[in-house]
């Protein structure tokens, strides 16, 4: 029996820089920051729009002990919990609901879910053979406990860390000082992003099997059928010039539809995928093999935030200097699309504009039922041609649409060719990248 979830309740990126990052998440994607934890050894900072909550960790110094040496000597395997009292903060742990990789370039390493009761999804899971890096350790403030464990996860850096707040009283997590509701900024109504869509792995060739086989066998996670005829072994393939790409994507389940019914858990919450890409053999310089190169792992390498409205978002963004990759201007002169965008009520203009993608679907079973998938993909976040954002407005579409994926890939691949120009007479693409973030 797998260790089932209940919710995904954040994700977490280290960074070296978390000003800038945060400056990022704040003037130009739109979150708010609402909950930090600076002690003498960390910063931690914790960002929300709708239901989708990132914390930006400032990653430290390489030091003599490793964070998990630290917290086996602190709170790992004690069996008093930590207390993070307004007076007795514990400023001995640098990365409180997570560790403290000690990793050289930026990345987004850890995706948290609440579960139902940790000890137990802890000796489930090490059962199965899983590797901790926190055993259980329980937080507490004045408004109750909180019970956490982080796991490793079989792809590259990537980490889980499995939470119970059930009995915390909070709005956030103990140890975190939350920014009262009537100080925060107004909500910008011009991004109503609502939640994480997806996340996308990328893994080394040949390594999707092993990877699903791990998160079906670990957590109970379901194959999603990207496409309705795509192949129960080959996946989704995106085999087409200069695309040579492998997609599969899983779902997890809810403990309630697992016939396990909490009344904390909402079935009609929305749900986020977990799309596991590698690339195919045989190909040339791609954003697969780009970042598995930069990254030096396999690891998430962009997140999709849902948007009940993308050509709003996408214009708010960019105004605010976001800078999105266009595919090229023929994908818009293609022969058809302009109808194709009319008839799904958007504005060609204003969607090429904008390098908004749109990809139509026609339901199997009646032609009637026309969906449409609306996607536009942010340039790298980091230094590296690393991890990157995309926006994704949902009509009726569930999966990925393929003609979206070429564009992206070609668009991709215009860039980098520029940057071997570029970065001829210019030097590095670090040098690029902090002009234009
Ligand atoms: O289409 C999407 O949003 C995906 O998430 C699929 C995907 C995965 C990896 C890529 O490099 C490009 C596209
Ligand atoms: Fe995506």
């Amino acid at each position: 029996m797998a260790a089932l979830l209940k919710r995904l309740h954040h994700i977490s990126l280290h960074v070296s820089n978390a000003e800038k990052v945060a400056g990022d998440l704040v003037s130009k994607f739109k979150f708010s920051l609402f909950a930090t934890r600076l002690t003498d050894t960390s910063r931690q900072l914790a960002f929300r729009k709708g239901a989708a909550v990132f914390i930006v960790n400032e990653r430290q110094n390489q030091s003599g002990v490793s964070l998990n040496e630290e917290l086996r000597l602190t709170d790992a395997f004690d069996p008093h919990p930590v207390n993070v009292g307004k007076n007795d903060r514990d400023n001995s742990i640098k990365c409180l609901y997570d560790v403290s990789p000690h990793y050289p370039v930026d990345s987004v390493s850890n995706v948290c879910f609440e579960v139902e009761d940790v000890e137990r999804s802890f000796s489930t899971l090490r059962n199965l053979g899983c590797n901790f890096m926190v055993p259980p350790t329980t937080v507490q403030d004045e408004r109750g406990p909180v019970t956490y464990s982080v796991v490793k996860s079989i792809v590259g850096n990537v980490c889980h860390t499995l939470i119970d707040r059930t009995k915390y009283k909070g709005s956030f997590l103990p140890g975190f000082d939350v920014i009262e509701k009537d100080c925060l900024p107004e909500e910008d109504l011009s991004c109503p992003i609502t939640h994480f869509d997806h996340i996308t792995y990328v893994c080394p060739k040949k390594s999707t099997h092993q990877v699903m086989s791990w998160y079906e066998k670990l957590f109970g996670f379901q194959r999603f059928f990207i496409k309705s005829d795509e192949d129960v072994d080959e996946g989704f393939v995106v085999n087409h010039k200069d695309v040579g790409l492998r997609l599969t994507a899983m779902e997890y389940w809810k403990c309630s539809e697992a016939g396990i019914t909490l009344p904390s858990v909402d079935k009609k919450e929305p749900d986020c995928k977990f799309v596991i890409a590698e690339s195919l053999p045989g190909q040339g310089k791609n954003q697969v093999d780009t970042f598995l190169e930069q990254h030096g792992a396999p690891g998430i390498q962009h997140i999709g935030l849902y948007t009940k409205d993308i050509v709003s978002s996408a214009q708010a963004m960019a105004h605010a200097g976001v800078q999105f990759f266009s595919p090229p201007d023929a994908y818009y002169t293609e022969v058809g699309k302009q109808q194709e965008i009319e008839e799904a009520g958007h504005s060609p203009q204003l969607l090429a504009q904008n390098g908004i993608l749109l990809d139509t679907d026609l339901c199997q079973d009646t032609t009637e039922n026309i969906q449409h998938l609306l996607q536009l993909f942010t340039k790298p976040l980091f230094a590296e041609d690393t991890f990157f954002l995309e926006l994704i407005e949902r009509r009726g579409a569930t999966g990925f649409g393929e003609g979206n994926i070429r564009a992206l890939w070609r668009s991709v691949q215009a860039h980098m060719e520029n940057q071997t120009v570029d970065s001829q007479g210019e030097g590095s693409k670090k040098t690029m990248q902090s002009g234009q973030y």
